[in-house]
């Protein structure tokens, strides 16, 4: 098979596309490099430049390397952007989908796996989230992901296509340095930020009903998340091809809970920088206290477990992290 696999040459993207053809799946990657860094990509998938909203393109895509399945990651995912900015995470995040879907069915491509998240589940009210938790985003870029999922599994049923929507928990950690996150958006790199600058790590409050009273989160290596997809995408091909509509939806995450207090110490310790101490500020709007998938549902439809845990995660993103930031080096001595 070969699958085409959108936003490649993104962190998450390009961690798919090696992970596909580690599994001995074609891939080809399309993607626009708004953020995308083409050097991520593995030598042997091919870059597309462009976008999911370019018809022709698209079309003469899947025809030329005979696409049978579409990975579906190009997207903008940062909450804070989407409530300024929810004109512009609508028109990439659903009518970039829609775009995309019209040029699948057109096509006759039959599988689609589309890039969801746990921001579906807004503040899930629950110790452990399931795919029933009841989904009630509260961002537009959340919104934007469920309309999504809606729209990917209309399009399955009505035209036949099987899906699959993985909702990713919080996204850690890099396979090799070359390829870890490089934006400032998540807690792990904005404590490296922090401790590079010779800041103290912000904890975004303290008083949340949780154990230490900070927030808690399943946070899922990279690679872990990149296997999830090459899993979901041979338990798709393995449906021996018959396309019935059938759609997967599954949580990515561990089952595991970890609190921003034992992420900042994790951050210390592997950083070897516990100066300065990390500061207890407000907290930050919209944040919910706990969000942990029991992830049962991927791991009995899929066989799929996660192989790393948060400290490797910490490890391999500080890795990455040395080598776009050598400064921090001395900084941590
Ligand atoms: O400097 C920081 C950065 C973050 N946090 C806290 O750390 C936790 C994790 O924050 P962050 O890494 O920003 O992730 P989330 O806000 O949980 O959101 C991520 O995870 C979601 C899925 O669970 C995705 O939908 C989002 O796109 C993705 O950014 C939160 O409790 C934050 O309040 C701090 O205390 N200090």
């Amino acid at each position: 098979m070969t699958w085409l696999i959108t936003g490649g040459a993104g962190y998450i993207g390009a961690h798919v596309a090696r992970a596909m053809t580690a599994s001995g799946e074609g891939a080809v990657a399309l993607d626009d490099l708004s953020t995308g860094l083409s050097e991520r990509l593995p030598a042997e998938v091919p870059l597309v430049r462009g976008s999911v909203t370019d018809a022709g393109l698209l079309s003469r895509t899947l025809a030329e390397h005979r696409v049978t399945g579409v990975i579906h990651l190009a997207a903008r995912k940062q909450v804070g952007e989407s409530v300024e900015q929810p004109l512009r995470y609508y028109e990439e995040n659903v009518h970039g989908l829609a775009c995309l879907l019209r040029a699948v069915v057109d096509a006759g491509v039959r599988r689609f796996v589309f890039s969801s998240s746990a921001a579906v589940y807004g503040m899930p009210d629950v110790d452990l989230v399931t795919e029933r938790t009841p989904t009630v985003p509260m961002n537009p870029y959340g919104e934007t992901k469920l309309a999504g999922e809606w729209l990917v599994r209309a399009a399955g049923r009505a035209h036949g296509l099987n899906t699959a929507c993985l909702r990713y928990f919080n996204v850690a950690g890099a396979a090799a340095p070359e390829l870890a996150d490089v934006g400032v958006f998540n807690i792990v790199p904005m404590f490296f930020d922090a401790l590079t600058r010779g800041e103290a790590p912000r904890i975004f409050g303290d008083d949340y009903p949780t154990e230490d009273g900070t927030c808690v989160r399943d946070y899922i290596h990279v690679q872990d998340l990149a296997d999830a997809h090459a899993a979901a995408a041979s338990a798709m091909a393995a449906g021996g091809g018959a396309a019935d509509g059938r759609d997967l939806t599954l949580d990515v995450g561990t089952g595991e809970g970890v609190s921003v207090r034992e992420m900042a110490e994790l951050v210390a310790e592997v950083t070897g920088r516990h100066e300065p101490a990390p500061e207890v500020g407000p907290r930050r709007p919209g944040d919910p206290a706990r969000v942990v998938a029991s992830a049962r549902r991927i791991r009995e439809e899929l066989g799929w477990q996660p192989r790393f845990g948060v400290r490797e995660m910490v490890a391999t993103a500080w890795e990455g992290w040395l080598l776009r930031h050598p400064e921090a080096r001395t900084a941590a001595g």
